[in-house]
């Protein structure tokens, strides 16, 4: 005789307050202290280290827009698109030669790349590549809120985003602070943005399950950041080891 299972009882959701700190709780796993980051921080990079290091970071900045194109276009939700649409903008520029795309252009120059090289992509390593495409892929196959949540990364880069500006200031005096354009614009709406994002995920994951996978997210999300730096920072070592 088959026996009956009784049905699985759904967990309960989280509380408001219960989800963001399940999100938060993950900060210890975001990339600002990863290894290389340190030896930016501290001044320990060669000029070729910074250039190998802009020219990759490169990949994951002309990667964001598409990245939200693939949410827009996954969200039935007009609100929601309204929400999210500022920032292709804000990457891609509402005009050619303007918007945060174009001024990391400028940080790869003020660096001593060329915008050709640069473009080119010929400095990307195999493993940032597979670990950005990862990131765009994750927001055209998940449900739109995932991918919400996977850029929730950004609720943890605020202080990361200030401590750079000052060691990069203080340490490569060299890069004219144009250069540095990037990171004083990026400072000026992070937290807004952080905050927005943050409220957009907490409306509308209303089920434990959802809440579960916005976390699984956001942790894809720090293995991908943890990833693209992994792959910099063996290339860097490795050439530094080099007689
Ligand atoms: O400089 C940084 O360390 C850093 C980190 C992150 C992040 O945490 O993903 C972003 C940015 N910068 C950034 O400039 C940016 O535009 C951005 C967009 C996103 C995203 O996932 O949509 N993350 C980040």
């Amino acid at each position: 005789m088959l026996r009956t299972e009784a049905p699985a009882v759904a967990a309960p959701p989280l509380t408001g307050a219960e989800f963001r700190a399940a999100l938060s709780a993950l900060e210890p796993r975001y990339w600002d202290a990863h290894p290389f980051h340190t030896r930016l921080h501290q001044g320990l990079l060669d000029e070729d280290g910074l250039r190998l290091w802009v020219a990759n970071r490169w990949y994951y900045q002309r990667s964001i827009p598409q990245k939200d194109a693939a949410i827009l276009a996954n969200c039935p939700l007009a609100e929601v698109r309204r929400q999210w649409l500022p920032r292709i903008v804000y990457h891609d520029g509402a005009d050619a030669g303007s918007g945060g795309t174009e001024m990391w252009l400028r940080l790869a120059e003020a660096v001593g790349l060329s915008r050709a090289a640069v473009l080119s992509e010929e400095h990307v390593l195999p493993g940032v590549r597979f670990a950005v495409d990862a990131y765009i892929s994750f927001a055209r196959r998940q449900p739109w809120l995932e991918s919400v949540a996977s850029g929730l990364t950004e609720l943890f880069s605020p202080g990361l985003l200030r401590h750079r500006l000052r060691r990069l200031r203080e340490h490569y005096p060299w890069i004219a602070d144009q250069g540095l354009a990037y990171f004083t614009a990026r400072l000026d709406v992070v937290e807004a943005e952080g905050a927005g994002t943050l409220d957009l995920v907490v409306r509308h994951a209303t089920t434990r399950a959802q809440q579960d996978a916005c976390v699984a997210a956001l942790s894809f999300k720090c293995q991908v950041l943890q990833a693209v730096l992994d792959a910099v920072d063996y290339r860097y070592t490795a050439a530094q080891a080099k007689p």
